[in-house]
């Protein structure tokens, strides 16, 4: 059983490092991004190559998704696949909570391509409803895929190792990578009593990006084993991607990369968020690197298998719903 935090505490707004994407010193970068996943598991990447326009035409298509009525949504529910709607209370993210479940609603969309049989297909809303829909999703889902897959060649770069590594592993071939829309919707400020946009969660991949709205409402709390638990603010930067790093690459780097406690508050305010999970291929076994464990420092967790890791995972922050059904 977690322990409960016997009081919070709020710390002044926080600065994260600025990762420059399009920075030719790859060397420079990986010190940078050591030093960022060291810290705060969390920085902002600009420069990052994918064109507004498009950034754009993806908050509008998800607002448009959004404000269908619940019954449409409905027909595209989240299926064993881990694909499609998932309506306001579905989730917990922090099962530790009294509370019925997040507020928010979300839309997933998973890779394209893979093994049928275990991963059923991606839902979409026909082509009458909303026209054009499907196309911008997968662009979006290629582009940020393909901002992933080299920044985490950076991240290898960053761990002292070759920066074709989670290639050769073969982590990033057919990686089980979400595209999620999130929706935050307006409501009373619930925090209070419990009620969360998103309550307290680490990612569970490799690196989540994250592209936001500009309201706020997004905390990261560094110090995840340690009480009082100090939340800090994530101020908005235009253009930047937040990026967090996320359970697996935690348990690779043995710790050594945090990936940090966050959560988005109920502000009563209306929020919408794009978030883009790169998780390993699902065969990929994640253990200690070995430049990350010493005598003095061995591996804190066994080896896994992503798939085995992210389906537990998604077993614990679903099993409310399974309990509400
Ligand atoms: O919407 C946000 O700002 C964060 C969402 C998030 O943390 C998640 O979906 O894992
Ligand atoms: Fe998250």
């Amino acid at each position: 059983m977690a322990r409960k935090p016997a009081l919070e505490e709020m710390a002044g707004i926080l600065e994260l490092p600025v990762v420059d994407f399009s920075s030719l010193d790859r060397a420079s970068t990986a010190k940078l991004i050591r030093q960022a996943c060291l810290e705060y598991g969390f920085f902002y990447l600009v420069n990052h190559g994918i064109e507004e326009g498009l950034l754009g035409r993806v908050f509008e298509g998800s607002k448009n998704l959004f404000s269908l009525p619940l019954d449409e949504k409905m027909k595209m529910q989240r299926n064993e696949g881990h694909r499609g709607y998932t309506p306001p209370f579905a989730e917990k993210l922090d099962p530790s909570l009294p509370s019925k479940g997040d507020l928010k609603e979300s839309f997933y969309i998973g890779p394209m391509e893979g093994n049928e049989l275990q991963w059923l297909s991606n839902q979409w809303p026909s082509e009458e409803i909303l026209p054009y829909w499907r196309e911008t999703m997968v662009l979006y889902y290629e582009k940020a895929l393909s901002v992933g897959k080299i920044l985490t060649s950076l991240i290898a770069l960053a761990l002292d190792l070759e920066e074709c590594f989670f290639e050769k592993i073969g982590a990033l071939h057919k990686p089980m990578a979400f595209l999620r829309l999130l929706h935050y919707p307006d409501s009373a400020s619930g925090s209070i009593d419990g009620e969360f946009g998103a309550s307290a969660h680490t990612d569970y991949g490799i690196v989540t990006l994250l592209a936001c709205d500009g309201v706020p409402g997004l905390q990261i709390c560094r110090e995840k084993d340690e009480y009082p638990r100090v939340w800090e603010d994530v101020p908005h930067l235009d253009g930047a991607l937040v990026v967090n790093v996320g359970d697996l690459l935690e348990r690779w780097t043995n710790c050594l990369f945090r990936s940090t406690l966050h959560r988005v508050l109920a502000t009563g305010l209306e929020r919408y968020s794009i978030a883009f999970f790169l998780e390993p291929n699902s065969d990929c076994l994640v253990e200690c690197l070995d430049s990350c464990r010493s005598e003095a420092c061995p591996p804190r967790f066994p080896p896994v298998r992503s798939s085995d890791y992210l389906k537990e995972r998604l077993r614990i922050t679903y099993a409310s719903e399974e309990h509400q059904a």
